[in-house]
């Protein structure tokens, strides 16, 4: 099998998630959803989750699936990197993304969710597509669409292909060569713990010397910005008119109308370049003159995050074969 779904921003403004429509059920009940390649749960708003919780968003109700079964005695629980979260009940049923069906999909319902996914009244839920291993339901971890779907699969790869504030694509079982121009240059990646981890060959700022040295790092579709060591985030920002790290906006900012140069990282032998634009992403607020930077630091963070402000300025494959790799191509 082979199947697309397109990757649509939830915010017309800026690009801080893209959400894809997926099918749960029978009769098939369709919500939208985050494809995160950072996570490794799918989970969902449903007829579980407190209607005081519940602001917009589309909701999975199993006991209108003929096909839902309850997986009795498990649960599940997960705090994301922005500190939301959410937890609840696991149920089976087919869930399909693109036309590609698993029959016996680990679907978590909500019975609770923090506030910030209340108000987040564009996302139904989450499709983790990092590795199983970082399943958070108990006491049997379940596995991810893409581990269930892979072996029905032509290729056992997914593709992203997000853009800059316009809908993209996810491509599930095959790699569509007219997504991207040259090569694609694939890296190893690790694993462990369950992130895409790879590591890439270096950085430059702007016209300047590109400066090789590895950087490891998660690609993560569900990360809105590139967060970076610190010694690179200011050799960026140093190029940047009024740039400061802002503590009460918590990271670095700039007057909008400052020339920003453009972001160049490494992959293997290969350049790849995030245009100015996607480097100044967004207003702090609406009409604000203050700018927040597409790159922040990672000092706080622990790991290294190549998010959406990076992955749009590439095709990326996340080829599921054994051992499994990235691949990254200009477009
Ligand atoms: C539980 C673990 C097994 C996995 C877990 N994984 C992660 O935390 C990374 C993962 O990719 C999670 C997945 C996201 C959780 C929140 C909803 C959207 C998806 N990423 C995250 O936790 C990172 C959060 C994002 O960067 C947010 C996303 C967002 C979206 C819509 C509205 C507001 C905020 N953007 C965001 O804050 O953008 C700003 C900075 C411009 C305001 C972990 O590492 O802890």
């Amino acid at each position: 099998d082979t199947g697309s779904a397109a990757a649509t921003p939830i915010d017309p403004r800026f690009d801080i998630a893209y959400v894809t429509p997926v099918t749960i059920g029978t009769p098939p009940q369709t919500l939208q959803l985050d494809l995160d390649t950072g996570s490794s749960d799918l989970w969902v708003f449903s007829s579980h989750t407190p209607a005081s919780q519940v602001r917009g968003q589309q909701i999975y109700s199993p006991d209108k699936s003929t096909t839902s079964k309850l997986l009795d005695g498990h649960t599940w629980s997960i705090r994301y990197g922005d500190g939301s979260g959410s937890r609840g009940n696991v149920y089976t049923d087919n869930f399909a993304i693109g036309g590609i069906m698993v029959e016996t999909q680990a679907v978590e319902t909500a019975e609770e969710v923090s506030s910030s996914f209340t108000t987040e009244d564009n996302i139904d839920g989450l499709v983790g597509l990092g590795f199983s291993t970082l399943n958070t339901v108990s006491p049997e971890g379940q596995l991810t669409f893409f581990d269930n779907a892979k072996p029905k699969l032509d290729a056992p790869v997914f593709t992203a292909d997000l853009k800059y504030m316009k809908e993209g694509t996810y491509d599930f079982g095959f790699i569509d060569e007219s997504k991207y121009t040259g090569e694609i240059t694939y890296v190893p990646v690790d694993t462990d713990p369950g992130y895409w981890t790879f590591t890439s060959s270096g950085y430059g700022v702007g016209s300047g010397t590109f400066s090789s040295s590895p950087i490891t790092g998660i690609a993560d579709t569900g990360t809105s910005l590139v967060y970076l060591p610190t010694a690179i985030v200011t050799a960026y920002y140093r190029q940047v008119e009024g740039a400061t790290n802002s503590r009460s906006y918590g990271g670095y900012v700039f007057p909008c109308n400052s020339t920003l140069p453009p972001f160049v990282f490494g992959i293997g032998e290969a350049k790849f370049t995030i245009p100015p634009s996607y480097m100044s992403y967004a207003a702090v607020t609406d009409g604000s003159p203050t700018c927040f930077g597409g790159l922040q630091s990672s000092s706080g963070i622990g790991i290294n995050i190549w998010g959406d402000v990076a992955l749009k300025a590439a095709f990326v494959v996340f080829n599921g074969e054994e051992p499994p790799t990235i691949g990254w191509a200009n477009k």
